[in-house]
């Protein structure tokens, strides 16, 4: 595996190592040895699956407030999608700035997200499946949400935006709330 920064502090490129021979193809999502570069001690607490059916449709943007906050490892399993990470950490230099990356099924890259960041996607496929790997548990009432197009983060979609979910479709914006960041 191969670790490669991007402009936001923590937010990682993970490029996996595949192996491959004449049945098919193997690599690794995770390894505890390999990923102590990123992060020793990293464990997960719940891992996840999400398919979503449509092109265009985004979920998101995503996040949970300490106790309860998410360190994630996203990796697409099926078609492809523009996967989003927001700071949302109070005290970054990059507080509100956002980062995307095109992950598709080839799985040659993954998105480590360190707590702190919300999380969103859209689907540039139809029938896109992600894999979510969760530093901590599902906790609904830690549960936080920025819109998908709040004019303070002003996410560039790929796509025009086909279908959002009637939750974050009322997901309030940084101006709404005054959101001043979390401490992770
Ligand atoms: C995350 C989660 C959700 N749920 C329930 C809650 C809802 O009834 C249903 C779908 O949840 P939600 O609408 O939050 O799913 P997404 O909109 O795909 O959100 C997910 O995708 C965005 C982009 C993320 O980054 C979040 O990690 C994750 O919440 O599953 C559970 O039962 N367990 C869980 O761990």
């Amino acid at each position: 595996m191969k670790f490669l920064t991007t402009p936001l502090a923590g937010l990682t490129l993970i490029e996996t190592t595949r192996i491959e021979d004449e049945r098919g193809q193997f690599s690794r999502v995770f390894c505890e040895a390999e990923c102590a570069a990123l992060r020793p001690g990293l464990h997960w607490a719940q891992i996840n699956v999400s398919r979503t059916y449509h092109r265009g449709t985004v979920r998101g943007m995503h996040f949970q407030y300490p106790p309860a906050a998410e360190a994630k490892l996203i990796r697409c399993l099926r078609g492809r999608v523009f996967d989003i990470a927001v700071d949302l950490r109070a005290d970054s230099p990059t507080f509100l700035r956002w980062h995307g990356v095109e992950l598709d099924e080839d799985g040659k890259t993954q998105l480590f997200i360190p707590e702190g960041f919300a999380h969103g996607f859209q689907a540039l496929s139809d029938d896109a499946q992600l894999l979510y790997l969760h530093s901590a548990a599902w906790n609904r009432e830690k549960e936080g949400g920025l819109h998908h197009d709040d004019p303070a983060i002003a996410i560039t979609w790929p796509l025009p935006v086909t279908q959002v979910s009637s939750r974050d479709q009322q997901l309030p914006s940084v101006k709404d709330t005054g959101f001043a960041g979390i401490q992770p």
